[in-house]
């Protein structure tokens, strides 16, 4: 019988500074897919909608609150990840409440879309980056 792949629903932010520059964070060496550079973010856990999970990550992860108000969806990836299929929905968020520090990431940095092919990612990111070097 064919497999059923269970999908995984994950949120991301694209925090953007007055710059045009996106923070990236850097997985954990022990994390999987330890050592690439990703959007902030993570899973949506039951009973949270995309945009409360997004706030509860952003919050967990960096010490940032955010308004529910303030994340506009700006694009998706939908690609198989292992034996699940990640569903990715990224968000713009140009407003926040608190400096950004990274609390799980062992590093962040403000990378504008065209300098992020020098970073190792995801392979999901790859064309959430192309789409926001059109913007
Ligand atoms: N936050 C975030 N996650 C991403 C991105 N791209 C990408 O493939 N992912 C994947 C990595 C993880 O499998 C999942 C995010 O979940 P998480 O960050 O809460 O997961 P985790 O480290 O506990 O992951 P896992 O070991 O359970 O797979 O989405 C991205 O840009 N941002």
């Amino acid at each position: 019988m064919e497999k059923k792949p269970t999908t995984l629903f994950v949120v991301a932010a694209a925090l953007t500074n007055e710059s045009g520059a996106i923070l990236l964070q850097k997985r954990p060496d022990h994390a999987s897919m330890g050592g690439l550079w990703e959007f902030p973010g993570g899973k949506v856990e039951a009973g949270e909608t995309p945009e409360v999970a997004l706030a509860r990550e952003l919050f967990e992860e960096l010490g940032i609150s955010v308004n529910l108000q303030d994340l506009i969806p700006e694009t998706f990836a939908s690609e198989p990840l292992g034996e699940r299929h990640l569903l990715l929905l990224l968000y713009r968020c140009v407003t926040w409440e608190g400096t950004p520090t990274p609390h799980f990431a062992s590093e962040i940095a403000w990378v504008h879309p065209n300098d992020m092919a020098a970073l190792p990612m995801p392979p999901a990111d790859y064309p959430l980056v192309e789409r926001l070097k059109r913007i």
